[in-house]
């Protein structure tokens, strides 16, 4: 894939892998809008990057993925500046099984609609250019966890979601694809030392893996081809498995 001067949309981009995914497109040339529901952190990111990379190649925008309006901004707003939109990542996303509607409204419902609304500003037929959707998913999308049940089924969910956008005939014919990703366990701050514990003991004493990692993993699912609704593993601890498409069909 040419990656100069195409145009992504990353959402809670403000850090952790969103973060690293907005930095490794800006290196190889793309101009990125980052967007998160943390104003003061996405402000900070944002204006990082945009001293790095140029601010000719940098926005960001607040944006709750559960907020209709403010997601329909991002798009436009990344409109209004880069003049197209080519890659669209769904990155923001929660683990608290305490609080599991909002696990189920950030992860699922969010991709939901970022999927939508990634879809109407991809697709030829609406102005578009096609594109890549690429929505993140888990590991726990792909298999199960007793510990993290409302978690996992979000990501089942989006797992799903993905899969169905890649075969409307329509999306197809108007140049739009659709993948996703299912990482183990990666050094972010959504990985605490109490839940790093915790892993050790139900999965063993593995090392996380790095952000660079998943930025290899994404330029891995955007310069493949043939890959529409397959889901990427990222999973150093099963080298079976690592780096290959979660075999569904
Ligand atoms: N860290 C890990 O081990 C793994 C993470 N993932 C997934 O990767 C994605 C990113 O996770 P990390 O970077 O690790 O987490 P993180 O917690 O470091 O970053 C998540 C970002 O999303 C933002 N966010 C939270 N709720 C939001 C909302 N409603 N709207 C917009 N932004 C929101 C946060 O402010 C934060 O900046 C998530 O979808 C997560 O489920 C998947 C597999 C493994
Ligand atoms: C507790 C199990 C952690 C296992 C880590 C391995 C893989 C991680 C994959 C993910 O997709 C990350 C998911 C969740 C871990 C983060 C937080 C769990 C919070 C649980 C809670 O607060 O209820």
């Amino acid at each position: 894939m040419d990656f100069s001067n195409k145009v992504a949309i990353i959402t809670g981009a403000a850090r952790g892998i969103g973060k690293a995914f907005a930095t490794g497109l800006l290196a190889k040339g793309m101009k990125v809008c980052i967007s998160d529901i943390n104003e003061e952190l996405v402000t900070t990111t944002g204006q990082s990057l945009a001293t790095t990379y140029g601010e000719q190649n940098v926005i960001f925008a607040v944006c709750d993925v559960r907020n209709e309006d403010q997601f329909k901004n991002v798009f436009q707003v990344t409109k209004n500046k880069f003049k197209r939109v080519d890659i669209v990542i769904n990155n923001a996303g929660v683990a608290d099984e305490e609080n599991w509607g909002k696990v189920v409204d950030v992860n699922l419902k969010g991709s939901i609609l970022g999927t939508q609304l990634a879809a109407e500003a991809l697709r030829k037929d609406r102005g578009g250019h096609g594109g890549i959707v690429v929505n993140m998913c888990s590991i726990f999308g792909v298999q199960p966890c007793s510990i993290l049940p409302v978690y996992s089924a979000s990501k089942y969910g989006v797992f799903g979601l993905t899969k169905s956008f890649a075969e409307m005939p329509e999306m197809k014919e108007n140049g739009v694809k659709f993948t996703c990703l299912c990482p183990g366990a990666i050094d972010t701050e959504m990985i605490t030392d109490d839940i790093q514990q915790m892993r050790k003991k139900f999965f063993g004493d593995t090392s996380l893996m790095s952000t660079d990692v998943m930025t290899e993993a994404l330029f891995k699912l955007l310069n493949d081809t043939d890959n529409n609704g397959e889901g990427l593993i990222v999973n150093q601890v099963d080298p079976d498995q690592h780096m290959k498409y979660f075999n569904s069909k």
